[in-house]
């Protein structure tokens, strides 16, 4: 009989389900969407959002690992608030977009960083560096109802015990309308569909053996151990 160590088993389990079946059809993400993390790059505040899209294989629910592949150097861990469609809708405005939310997710936005540097000094696509198996892990389901405002909810992580990013949806340069009104200008939001609105100042890389907790106010928190591939 072949033993395996724990955290083998724990990567296979999670290359299993690699296939989940993520209830929407896309995750979108905006980048460089939070004041405090445009200041710290010392970059132009974005005129228009910067969109992106994320497999549905990147998806990662509580309870499995983050695993790292072997291809990257260094992975950036971004806590950020996550928005689920709750209808389908195309080219809506501004003032109706929030009626097409169908409620929230704590989620994170993993990247390789060594990857986005290549791509954008390549002017190529950030894909591969925010699409791998497990860049996405999400927490359960927030309803709608369950928040009042969504720019006004704290959210934090840490790695290991120690706090890395503290920031507050109040700080999103493109709100949750901009957003959907935004994309849904050039592609069809469908229900379920998850769209990522940024990740506050503080990001940076973790390790596999490490553990990243994360919270949204007193809405949702989730931890994930982190093997490598
Ligand atoms: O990874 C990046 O550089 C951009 C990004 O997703 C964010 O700001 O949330
Ligand atoms: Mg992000």
């Amino acid at each position: 009989m072949v033993l395996l160590s724990r955290s083998l088993m724990a990567c296979q389990r999670t290359q299993d389900l690699a296939n989940f079946v993520f209830e929407g059809k896309k995750i979108i993400g905006v980048a460089l969407n939070y004041m405090c993390a445009v200041k710290a790059r010392n970059v132009p505040v974005p005129t228009v959002p910067i969109v992106f899209i994320k497999p549905t294989t990147s998806y990662l629910r509580e309870g499995h690992p983050i695993v790292l592949p072997k291809v990257f150097t260094k992975v950036a861990y971004e806590v950020e608030l996550g928005v689920v469609i709750g209808t389908r809708c195309k080219n809506v405005s501004k003032e109706k977009a929030m009626e097409f939310v169908g409620g929230y997710c704590l989620a994170l936005d993993l990247t390789a960083q060594c990857n986005l540097t290549a791509a954008r000094a390549a002017g190529g696509s950030w894909t591969l560096g925010k699409g791998f198996d497990t860049a996405t892990p999400v927490s359960r389901f927030i309803p709608k109802d369950a928040i009042e405002d969504p720019h006004m909810l704290p959210l934090w992580l840490k790695v290991n015990g120690e706090i890395k990013q503290k920031g507050c949806t109040a700080d999103l340069v493109f709100k949750v309308p901009d957003i959907i009104s935004y994309v849904s200008k050039y592609m069809t939001l469908e229900p379920n569909d998850l769209l990522l609105t940024g990740t506050p100042h503080g990001s940076d890389a973790f390790q596999a053996g490490d553990l990243i907790e994360c919270g949204l106010a007193d809405l949702a928190t989730m931890k994930f151990n982190v093997c490598a591939e």
